[in-house]
């Protein structure tokens, strides 16, 4: 067996064996590339081997931010053997995205395959291709389509419900309360319920164990992607990140199996009123004719990746708005004034309210574009290509900063301020411009990104969101510890949610569980 001083040794002879290829490599790159005369984006200064990580802090959107400020819109960073180009401003991201968009429509992979049993069924990450078109297709005529969304409301009102009943439980109590545990609470039940009818109720263990794989999955990604920075060493998995991902995945494709194999006797016994998604999903399994054959595998790889980027960026958002509202006391007495005035005090808000709620509107609108959910959007270069004057290189990949473009000094007035007004009818920017969908047409608010790779979720998103901030306005008073504010802090995370927990004493306004019955 190997002493101590054997390992420190042999880690000593791999660190001056990778050091040197890593420099050599750089060094030949460089020479390459300077006999092409490429003019890459601009970069700062960077240190041998690393390179630029030393300028980089733990949440990469503000550090991108920061840099951006002080080197331009467009710059290129290089950490060890990986680089990407950043995206700071919209005119720039407009550039890319609209007026080159097929040459940035496929997204780059992170981590090495080898730990991911879902490799080659990917959606999120899918080059743009067949498979991808297809899936997208589904996405937006059927799984996520606006018609689903509203098949499923009642499964949403029953949810919120449940989250009144919480709350009111916390209040009577006397107890604080972590909002953003329920609201996230919340958000995966109505996903799950719409993606494979289960429940994360603590007695329903099947959907409680699936969220908690999906989160720690959702955890140890960022860390697994980092073995990427060490080129083909990464495949070694030193820090054992891959085979942890790789035992996760295991065992959330075990419960989808089963989750899967029940609703398949109910498929084939009785003709099931609802689908939800794995009902549609096999369906077009078991379909001959189908334009591309979806395996089990591409169904549950599908599944967890619905999981991965719908219940977190949901339940941060939710948290986020509650939060900014919290602090704005002005802002939450308007909204529920509104709230008063088109629902009046008898009933709930329903979510058919929500297209006459413009300031409910206008707030979740204001707090996406404070707190993008994704603050980082990623892309891959198709083919060479010069943006703004820069080479761009095929397979180079770029980060757009959807935090930083969102809260840019020269698109908008007082940038780091919650101001809602400034998405109501006749706020001093033009209205058209304010106003659009979040569909990815204006590239100084796109939080659900744009185009064809945009984000098939919105409708969904915007549905909870919408439905929960009115409810909880509408129902209950909030208050911090001591009268305190909450801290507006980012959180390191994929999805940038608050630092530190929502806790928060809840009061009833109007008693939810009286309005119930006549709601
Ligand atoms: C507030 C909530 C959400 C935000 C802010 C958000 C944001 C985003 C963004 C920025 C992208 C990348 C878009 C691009 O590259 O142009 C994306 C992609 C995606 N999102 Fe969402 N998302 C949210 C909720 C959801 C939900 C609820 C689901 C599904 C249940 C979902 C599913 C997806 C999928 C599947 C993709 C990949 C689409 C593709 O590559 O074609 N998202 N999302």
């Amino acid at each position: 067996m190997a002493n101590s001083s054997d390992i420190l040794f042999y880690g000593l002879l791999f660190f001056i064996w990778f050091a040197t290829t890593t420099f050599f490599r750089y060094v030949l790159k460089q020479r390459k590339n300077g006999s092409k005369q490429i003019r890459h984006p601009p970069s700062p200064p960077s240190l041998p081997i690393i390179g630029h990580l030393h300028l980089l802090g733990s949440v990469a959107s503000k550090s991108y931010q920061t840099l951006a400020n002080q080197y331009g819109p467009l710059i290129r960073l290089r950490v060890v053997s990986s680089s990407v180009v950043v995206v700071s401003n919209a005119a720039i991201a407009k550039e890319f995205l609209k007026n080159n968009e097929m040459n940035f429509v496929s997204r780059p992979q992170f981590g090495a395959a080898d730990f991911n049993i879902y490799a080659g069924s990917e959606f999120v990450n899918a080059e743009y291709g067949p498979y991808w078109r297809f899936m997208k297709k589904l996405c937006m005529t059927e799984l996520l389509s606006v018609t689903q969304v509203n098949r499923f409301v009642d499964i949403r009102r029953q949810e919120m419900m449940k989250l009144l009943k919480i709350l009111v439980g916390f209040s009577e109590e006397r107890k604080a309360c972590d909002l953003g545990v329920e609201l996230m609470t919340t958000t995966n039940n109505v996903i799950s319920r719409m993606a494979m009818s289960t429940r994360c109720t603590p007695g329903l263990d099947e959907g409680r164990r699936l969220w908690e794989f999906v989160k720690e999955i959702f955890e140890l990604s960022p860390k697994f992607a980092l073995g990427e920075l060490f080129g083909p060493i990464g495949k070694l998995d030193l820090f054992g990140y891959g085979k942890r991902v790789k035992a996760l995945l295991s065992k959330f494709d075990s419960l989808v199996e089963k989750i899967m194999v029940e609703h398949e006797n109910e498929l084939n016994s009785s003709n099931k009123e609802r689908k939800d998604m794995m009902d549609i999903l096999l369906e077009i399994h078991g379909d001959k004719k189908a334009e591309v054959k979806l395996s089990r595998t591409d169904i549950k790889s599908f599944l967890m990746e619905l999981f991965m980027a719908g219940t977190e960026t949901v339940s941060v958002a939710l948290t986020w708005t509650l939060a900014e509202l919290i602090n704005h006391p002005k802002v939450f007495r308007q909204l529920r004034d509104e709230i008063n005035t088109v629902v009046g005090s008898k009933r709930l808000v329903q979510e058919f309210d929500v297209p006459k709620l413009l300031y409910l509107q206008a707030v979740v609108k204001e707090s996406l574009r404070l707190h993008a959910p994704a603050p980082l959007m990623f892309r891959r270069c198709g083919e060479d290509c010069k943006i703004n004057g820069y080479d761009i290189l095929a397979n180079e990949r770029i980060a757009f900063n959807v935090f930083a473009i969102m809260r840019d000094p020269s698109s908008w007035d007082n940038p780091l301020e919650f101001q809602p007004e400034r998405f109501m009818v006749g706020s001093k920017v033009a209205y058209d411009d304010y106003q659009m969908d979040l569909k990815g047409q204006n590239f100084n608010v796109f939080p659900f990104g744009s185009g064809r790779r945009g984000c098939p979720g919105a409708s969904l998103s915007l549905a909870v969101v919408h439905s929960a901030v009115a409810l909880l306005v509408q129902c209950f008073d909030f208050t911090v510890h001591g009268g305190e504010k909450i801290k507006m802090e980012e959180g390191s995370g994929l999805s940038a949610g608050l630092a530190h927990p929502l806790m928060c004493y809840v009061t009833p306004h109007l008693n939810p569980l009286e309005l119930l019955h006549l709601s």
